[in-house]
C-alpha cells in the first residue's frame, strides 16, 4: 500500500486535500484524524506537520509527501521535489524598518529572526555574510518591534503582513515557493543517477499518483474548445489552437467546413475567441475538463 504524507493543518492543508480528491482519492472527514486507508486505491494518508513531511519522506517510511519548497529546503532532508503543484506560492524574503538597512552586505553584525533557520543560515553563508539567526515559531513580524532582532526572513505572499508591521523588504527574494510532491532522494536516483524502477514494487503506483495529480492540474489550467470554420482559414485557425499535441478537425455535413476541437490554456481562452472570430471561425465554444491523463 503506498503511504503518502499531507498537510495536516496551516496554508497548504486545505488545497493539498482538494486537489487529493480531485485526483479520486478519498480525504479525511475531520480535522482531528491523523490516518485514513483509501482501501479503493490502495492508498493510506498521512496528515502531518507540514513542517516534518519531508523529514518522514526522507526517513523512507513514507513513499511520497505533499509541503512547501521552501519547508523542503529548510528542513535539509533527502528528499526531492519531484512535482510542483502551483497552489501556496510564496515569496520567502529578508524586511526591516525602513531606513535600517539598503541590501544584503548591511546585514552583517545584524540578527535576524525568522522560522526557517536552514534557509536563512544557507543563504547568509552562501553570500559569505555574518549575522546572527534567531528562531522564532512564527508571527516573525513582531521580532522587530519588540527588539529580538533588528532583521526578519519570512515568507512573503501578499505583503500585508510586512506592511502592517510598518516594514519594508531587503534585496531580492531568496526563494521562491509553492506545495510541491516530494520523493525520498533514494527513491527518484540510482547510484548511478537514474531513476530506480522500485525495487519494492511501489513505483508503478507511484507513478500512477504522479499521473492523477499532473492531470488535476492540466485540469486546471486547461479548457476545451471547439469551433467551426472554412477549410480555407484552417490552417490559421490551427495556428492559434495547436492544442497539446494536434488538433482534432473532423468534416462538417455543409461542404467547405470544419470542426475543430483543441485544449487551450484557460487564461488564453478569450483572447483565442476573440482572434478565431475575427477570421471567421464561428460556433466557438470552451468547456471545463473534469480530468484529465495526458
Ligand atoms: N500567506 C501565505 N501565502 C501562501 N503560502 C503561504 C503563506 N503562509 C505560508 N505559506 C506557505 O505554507 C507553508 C507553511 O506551512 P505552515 O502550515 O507551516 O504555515 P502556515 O500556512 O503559515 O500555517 P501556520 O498557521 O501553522 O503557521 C510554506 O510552504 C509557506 O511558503
Ligand atoms: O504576505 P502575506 O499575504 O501577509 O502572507 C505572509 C504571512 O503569512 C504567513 O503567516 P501566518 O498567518 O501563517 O502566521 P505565522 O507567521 O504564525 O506562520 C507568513 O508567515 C507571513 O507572516
Ligand atoms: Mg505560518
Amino acid at each position: 500500500m503506498l503511504r503518502i504524507a499531507v498537510p495536516n493543518k496551516g496554508s497548504l492543508s486545505g488545497p493539498a486535500a482538494e486537489m487529493l480528491h480531485e485526483a479520486g482519492y478519498q480525504q479525511r472527514r475531520e480535522s482531528k484524524e491523523l490516518r485514513i486507508v483509501d482501501p479503493v486505491n490502495d492508498v493510506e494518508f498521512f496528515y502531518l506537520r507540514p513542517r516534518d513531511i519531508a523529514i518522514y519522506v526522507a526517513s523512507g517510511q513514507l513513499d511520497i509527501g505533499i509541503t512547501g519548497r521552501d519547508l523542503l529546503i529548510d528542513s535539509g532532508a533527502d528528499a526531492e521535489e519531484i512535482l510542483p503543484l502551483g497552489f501556496a506560492r510564496s515569496t520567502f524574503r529578508y524586511a526591516t524598518k525602513p531606513g535600517t538597512v539598503a541590501d544584503l552586505a548591511d546585514l552583517t553584525g545584524k540578527t535576524v529572526a525568522t522560522s526557517y533557520e536552514g534557509i536563512v543560515a544557507g543563504h547568509l553563508a552562501e553570500h559569505g555574510i555574518d549575522a546572527s539567526v534567531v528562531h522564532l515559531d512564527g508571527a516573525v513580524e513582531t521580532a522587530i518591534q519588540l527588539g529580538v532582532a533588528q532583521v526578519i526572513a519570512d515568507v512573503v505572499e501578499t505583503g500585508t503582513s510586512l506592511r502592517n508591521a510598518g516594514l519594508e523588504v531587503v534585496g531580492e527574494p531568496i526563494m521562491q515557493s509553492e506545495a510541491v510532491v516530494i520523493l525520498p532522494r533514494a527513491r527518484t536516483h540510482s547510484p548511478g543517477g537514474t531513476p530506480t524502477t522500485g525495487a519494492d514494487g511501489e513505483e508503478p503506483k507511484v507513478q500512477q499518483f504522479l499521473r492523477r495529480l499532473q492531470g488535476v492540474l492540466v485540469a486546471r489550467t486547461y479548457v476545451m474548445m471547439d469551433y467551426d470554420c472554412r477549410v480555407e482559414q484552417l490552417e490559421k485557425a490551427v495556428a492559434l489552437t495547436p492544442g497539446l499535441e494536434s488538433p482534432t478537425v473532423s468534416p462538417l455535413h455543409n461542404e467547405g467546413w470544419v470542426a475543430v476541437r483543441a485544449m487551450v490554456p484557460s487564461k488564453e481562452a478569450q483572447r483565442i475567441m476573440d482572434d478565431l472570430y475575427d477570421i471567421g471561425a464561428r460556433a466557438i465554444l470552451t468547456t471545463a475538463i473534469h480530468a484529465c491523463r495526458l
